[in-house]
């Protein structure tokens, strides 16, 4: 079996490709493992498209690195594109299939190391903007999973302890945002990771929502997650914009 490690803006993830449909939670654990496996936040399973008949290019299966199944990942939806775009199993402008509603996603440069890839993600929906924990208030909305969202004051400090706790009540990734001048910078406690990871990107995408709406940010900003690395995000009529560096890290041979 050959799988590519891929990084997305510090999130990574594993990916292969196979026209077997089947659950691979287990599978997911295993090669998500940091000690005993490739090592990875989540494990991405490309399906080809069987036939002409579909309006997308292909479909995947997303599984969190504890082998839970999620219905959408913004980072990995760019490491995918640019996995099927290297793999040629898709064009450069691209639509895929996963349980969250068709992703479209352009791989605007690529090399053998990586690339530069933009994701449209799926209709974001604000569920609650008024959710007071610990004195703080959080937002909950669905940017393809759902996630809190925190405008904080101080991004050092993210009280891990906290995020686990909302987590569980609210069964949702949690973020904390801080708006630096013009932009924003995010951090991220991820759901089936069950830690902070160096970036999300469905995380970065109703963080910047939430201060969009709010009236902290235009329509149109770079947001630093933890890696430090460097996303531009945008909204228009239909959606949340997302863009930034790929990179591919290591194909092997398990
Ligand atoms: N890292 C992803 C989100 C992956 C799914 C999430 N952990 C969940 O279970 O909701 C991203 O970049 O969006």
């Amino acid at each position: 079996m050959i799988v590519s490690k891929y990084s997305a803006s510090g999130n990574d993830f594993v990916i292969f490709h196979t026209f077997v449909k089947k659950n691979r939670s287990e599978l997911a654990k295993k090669l998500c493992h940091r000690q005993e496996g490739v090592g990875a936040d989540g494990l991405i399973v490309l399906i080809p498209k069987s036939s002409l008949d579909n309006d997308y290019d292909f479909e995947w299966q997303f599984y969190n690195s504890d082998g839970s199944e999620a219905e959408m990942c913004g980072n990995g939806s760019r490491a995918c594109a640019h996995y099927a775009f290297a793999n040629e199993l898709a064009p450069g402008k691209m639509s895929f299939l996963t349980v969250a509603g068709v992703i479209n996603a352009e791989v605007e440069a690529s090399n053998a190391k990586g690339g530069m890839v933009l994701s449209e993600l799926t209709p974001p929906q604000i569920l609650e903007t008024n959710i007071e924990h610990n004195g703080k208030r959080w937002f909950k909305l669905n940017t393809g999973v759902p996630h809190l969202v925190h405008i904080c004051d101080d991004i050092e400090f993210f009280d891990i302890a906290e995020a686990r706790e909302l987590r569980k009540k609210h069964n949702a990734n949690i973020n904390i945002v801080f708006v630096d001048g013009k932009n924003l910078r995010v951090r991220t406690y991820e759901r089936g990771v069950e830690d902070e990871t160096f970036a999300c990107g469905t995380g970065m995408a109703a963080s910047f929502y939430i201060a969009y709406k709010e009236g902290l940010v235009s329509n149109n900003i770079k947001v630093y997650p933890k890696s430090g690395e460097t996303l531009y995000l945008g909204v228009n009529e239909r959606s949340i914009t997302f863009k930034g560096e790929v990179k591919k890290i290591f194909v092997t041979e398990i």
